[in-house]
């Protein structure tokens, strides 16, 4: 049995499987530029960042209804269930569906749908956070939060990914201020390609509570302090960095010495469909990359949860905690 976790890293438009890609194509009518699963599947060798990035926007092609992401959704958490998912903060791109012509109402209620029920389908909590794509205009995020305002009860927070390196934090300021005065949470991907500098303008600018990835912050002796002592959570993700070329192998990955030097550090899948595995597989491949032991593991799960929005719910927070720990670790 699979330790139970929280996912805090995970866009939902990365949970695309080949095979629903190709099943939605052909029910929307889309065509798209491979013969079939396979050959998709052949083409998810990435250099960089931005090179999935590419790949990443074209395959949203295929989505287009709100039963397409309310199936997107049902795909993901069913598969998180089966790795020990209890609760899941998702992000999602809503730029990237406007700019197609699919409104964001359609992408919120969509996701909505499969949402609601899914503590009864599949007993994971969930929420979700709206990201904005960091290399469209300040003002494009602007016009994207006032598009969100009439579904605000169904977003927890908001948050930053896309393209990092040109794009710092501080371009998104003002966005940043208002999601704070409508009460929104805040997270932003940062040091993932970009410098630490990056984290640190995330938390001074934008005032994030969690920083995405933040792997670079290792560079900066003075920032993991920071980071350590204001129980700073990092979303990392270490399938998605071996894929995207930030490190060279998982047996390189910082994590043990990120965990050594304080940080709550927490591990996620940041999209699933195209590095390989979700989040039980990310837990079992460092496991066995860099050799962590049972109270390493479940320090990771445990952290998941603490780092998790749960605020609201704190009687929650507190039952998956002791679920963590009264969990036995054999080989999962
Ligand atoms: N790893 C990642 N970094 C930045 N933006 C993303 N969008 C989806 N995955 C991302
Ligand atoms: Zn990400």
């Amino acid at each position: 049995m699979p330790v139970p976790k929280a996912e805090l890293h995970l866009h939902i438009e990365g949970t695309l499987e080949p095979e629903l890609a190709f099943a939605l194509a052909a029910r929307n009518g889309v065509t798209l530029p491979y013969a079939d699963t396979a050959a998709l599947r052949e083409a998810y060798s990435f250099s960089d960042l931005q090179s999935f990035l590419d790949l990443y926007y074209n395959l949203m092609a295929v989505l287009r209804t709100a039963e397409d992401f309310t199936e997107l959704a049902d795909a993901y958490l069913e598969r998180a269930a089966a790795q020990g998912v209890r609760h899941a903060e998702i992000f999602f791109d809503p730029q990237a569906h406007t700019a197609r012509g699919v409104p964001i109402g359609t992408v919120i209620e969509g996701l909505g749908a499969s949402l609601d029920r899914s503590e009864e389908r599949y007993g994971i909590s969930t929420r979700l956070i709206l990201c904005f794509l960091r290399d469209e205009s300040a003002e494009s995020a602007l016009a994207t939060l006032e598009a969100a305002k009439p579904y605000l009860r169904r977003i927890t927070g908001v948050g930053l990914d896309s393209a990092e390196v040109g794009h710092p934090p501080a371009k998104f300021r003002e966005v940043y201020e208002e999601a704070a005065r409508l009460g929104l949470r805040r997270v932003a991907h940062a040091g993932e390609e970009g410098p630490a500098a990056y984290v640190r303008e995330a938390l001074d600018v934008l005032g994030v509570e969690r920083i995405d990835h933040g792997l670079r912050c290792m560079e900066d002796p003075e920032l993991v302090d920071r980071l350590a002592r204001e129980r700073i959570p990092l979303t990392v993700c270490p399938f998605s960095n071996v894929r995207l070329r930030v490190i060279d192998t998982l047996a390189d990955h910082p994590l043990p010495a990120m965990m050594a030097a304080g940080l709550l550090v927490t591990v996620n899948s940041d999209d699933p469909a195209y590095f390989g595995g979700y989040v039980g597989d990310n837990f079992d491949g460092v496991r066995d990359a860099l050799d962590l032991d049972p109270e390493q593991l479940r320090e990771l799960a445990r952290n998941s949860f603490l780092a998790s929005f749960l605020e609201d719910d704190e009687p929650r927070r507190a039952r998956y905690l002791s679920e963590v720990e009264a969990h036995t670790f054999g080989e999962g």
